[in-house]
């Protein structure tokens, strides 16, 4: 795959940070060469109480869940403690909530202008590692990064989930991530899961590597169409480029077409759009969304080129905070866990979430043997686990509700290792198959 937009080497080693917000204080001390140990002291506040709670000092691995029972526990409550910052954090941010209501909104997209000439607008630059400077202070619209540029299908997953959102265009999964955990956005929306192309691996390992927590999902339609420079014919094409996930969603369709031509891989189906009206390439047709054939100048080969018209794509929310776990609407959540004595921990694990009546909407696994984690004990004691696998585990129950706390109380006492990403709202939205949302 090449790059559209090289990022530049950038030292991060003398990076040692402290971000802070009102009750919340990160400090990122670098590590190792591309890894950082943020350290958070944070001060709760008890929901129903004026006085202060003490300061709490813990480590944000504390979605880590590995030994005692107690240890989980103490999870739950820190998870249960952050009413009032998540509410705050919230507040804040005026709107764009994690909660259904938004999920389910119907927004009208209208994140970045579109200009009437054929010359297109100067769009915002994907950031790179080298804009991860602490962020500024900023006015009331929630800021939320996704990978890609504008007219990316990640783009119209964040107006999904927040409505009414500044959507922060980023150049790698990486540095959505890095946005958030410096302050620069506000939540990361982040691709996990398509319909026809399965898996984007790339965000399940990135999920383990950062301190994120998962606080919503959505579930976009994705609707490609093939676009080419104004004035050019299908006839004179030698090559299809796009995100990889949207060239194999649109395989068959383009045989079927008569384009047996080259296929190249890219890093968004958007940045491909603009890489052919930047570099004026009559031979070259991008797969994207209409929305960026407006925005890059392009004009419209083929519409809804995907080989089942029943394309989705699922996105989930990464936050700084968890949210609340409640049992008045629908929850899922999401863990990932390993054993270090091989992996005939699973059918265990799944019995758990059998036994008590509790549906499994995914089973991911992710070969780990040469990436070691590093548990970390109450003392701040770390060290390094090796594990062959890593297992994903969305189920729909809500860390709120009795049966779902038995069953990862047990899950923790088969595993090594336990992490809960995040317990949160189920997209319910009713879609078609032909909609058109991109
Ligand atoms: O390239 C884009 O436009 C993206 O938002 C990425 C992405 C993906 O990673 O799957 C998102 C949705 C579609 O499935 C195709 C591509």
């Amino acid at each position: 795959m090449h790059s559209l937009s090289p990022s530049p080497a950038i030292d991060l080693k003398s990076i040692t940070r402290t971000t802070s917000s009102p009750g919340l204080k990160l400090t990122h001390h670098r590590v190792g060469p591309t890894r950082f140990v943020t350290q958070c002291v944070s001060r709760y506040e008890p929901a129903n109480s004026s006085a202060a709670a003490p300061t709490t000092r813990f480590n944000i691995a504390a979605g880590h869940v590995g030994g005692a029972r107690h240890e989980w526990q103490s999870a739950c409550a820190i998870l249960a403690s952050k009413v009032v910052s998540q509410q705050q954090d919230t507040e804040k941010s005026g709107g764009g909530a994690d909660g259904l209501s938004n999920v389910n909104g119907h927004p009208t997209l209208d994140l970045v202008p579109v200009k009437e000439s054929n010359s297109y607008a100067p769009l915002p630059k994907p950031l790179s590692i080298a804009d991860l400077s602490p962020a500024p202070m900023h006015g009331s619209k929630l800021r939320v990064a996704y990978q890609g540029v504008p007219g990316a299908y990640s783009e119209a997953a964040a107006g999904k989930a927040y409505p009414n959102c500044e959507a922060i265009p980023c150049d790698q999964f990486e540095v959505a991530f890095q946005a958030v955990e410096l302050w620069i956005a506000d939540r990361a929306v982040l691709p996990v899961e398509n319909s026809l192309g399965g898996s984007i691996h790339r965000n399940y390992d990135l999920l383990l590597r950062h301190r994120l927590h998962i606080v919503g999902e959505v579930q976009l339609p994705v609707h490609h169409c093939l676009l080419s420079l104004p004035g050019v014919r299908k006839e004179y094409l030698t090559r299809v480029i796009s995100h990889p996930q949207a060239l194999s969603q649109c395989e068959h369709t383009l045989t079927k077409m008569g384009l047996n031509v080259a296929r190249e891989a890219v890093d968004d189906t958007a940045g491909a759009a603009e890489y052919i009206a930047t570099n004026n390439l009559r031979d070259t047709a991008a797969i994207a969304s209409a929305r960026a054939a407006e925005l890059y100048g392009m004009q419209i080969l083929a519409d809804g080129i995907q080989d089942d018209s029943g394309n989705v794509t699922r996105f989930v929310m990464l936050a700084r905070e968890p949210i609340i776990p409640r049992t008045d609407r629908p929850f899922k959540t999401s863990i990932v866990f390993a054993h270090d004595k091989g992996t005939s921990v699973l059918f265990k694990v799944l019995s758990a979430f059998a036994f008590r009546n509790i549906s499994l909407t995914k089973i991911e696994s992710r070969p780990h043997r040469n990436r070691p984690i590093r548990l970390v004990d109450d003392a701040n004691v770390g060290t390094a686990k090796h594990f062959e696998y890593m297992f994903y585990v969305d189920f729909e129950a809500s860390l709120a509700e009795a049966r779902a706390q038995n069953a990862l109380a047990e899950v923790q006492e088969f595993t090594s290792f336990l992490r809960v990403l995040g317990s949160y709202p189920m997209d319910m939205t009713p879609w078609t198959p032909s909609s058109r949302e991109d």
